[in-house]
């Protein structure tokens, strides 16, 4: 069973005609993405934000029109994968490096839809290192910062090289081991110069797709 195709294209669901769609990155949502490509092929009518450049074409190529991000007022509804969700519904995010854009999009989105497989979905946030987005200048300095908050920092490397996120900043892989109290960690590591954004999506979700124990889609409200 392809746990990631059955919640991405249940996410697809909840996109309406008119709608200003926050198109996420990652193989989770790249199933939303291909279900509203044969949706706008059969006439529905909407735009998409993506929030990275690989979202970006793959939107282009399954055909959903797109504006910038910079000229929405609205976006009606966003949806994007995980890398982890505890079961206060808080995240972990970037383990493809788009995280910042994913976060500012979700951020203006009226409603989060986010789709996780079974995996994703853990007691507690913390076994999948916590992406961070620094800035180039300074990294080595930035990267001794966020280790006094209690991590081992790991430069983010993609072919011998360091890895460039999308906006031309780095990524570091944060190992805290358990995450317990993850919206105090949030907003440390952002007060840190240098930090541009941390991969805890800390009650931004308003629904979490995902497969559960018999194998069944669960749509879970996380707004109660
Ligand atoms: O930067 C990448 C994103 O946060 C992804 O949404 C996340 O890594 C989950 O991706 P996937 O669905 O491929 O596991």
């Amino acid at each position: 069973m392809n746990e990631k195709l059955l919640v991405g294209e249940k996410a697809a669901e909840y996109v309406k005609d008119g709608m200003v769609v926050g198109l996420g990155t990652g193989s989770t949502v790249y199933y939303t993405i291909q279900k509203l490509g044969e949706r706008v092929a059969a006439g529905l009518s909407i735009v998409g934000i993506p929030t990275s450049i690989q979202t970006e074409e793959l939107a282009k190529k399954v055909g959903i029109p797109l504006m910038p991000f910079e000229e929405a007022e609205t976006i009606h509804l966003a949806i994007d994968g995980a890398d982890e969700a505890d079961p206060e519904s808080n995240l972990i995010k970037g383990g493809g490096g788009a995280l910042l854009r994913e976060k500012m999009i979700a951020y203006l989105a009226k409603q989060f839809i986010v789709v996780a497989d079974s995996k994703k979905m853990v007691e507690t946030l913390g076994a999948f290192k916590l992406p961070v987005e620094i800035i180039q200048f300074g990294y080595k300095v930035t990267q001794r910062h966020i280790e006094k908050l209690g991590c081992t920092a790991i430069l983010r490397v993609k072919d011998g090289k360091p890895y460039v996120t999308d906006n031309g900043n780095y990524i570091l892989d944060c190992d805290f081991g358990d995450i317990k109290d993850p919206q105090p960690l949030e907003l440390k590591m952002n007060m840190i110069p240098g930090v541009v954004e941390n991969g805890l999506f800390v009650g931004m979700a308003d629904r979490i797709i995902t497969v559960n124990q018999n194998g069944d889609v669960e749509d879970q409200n996380c707004r109660g």
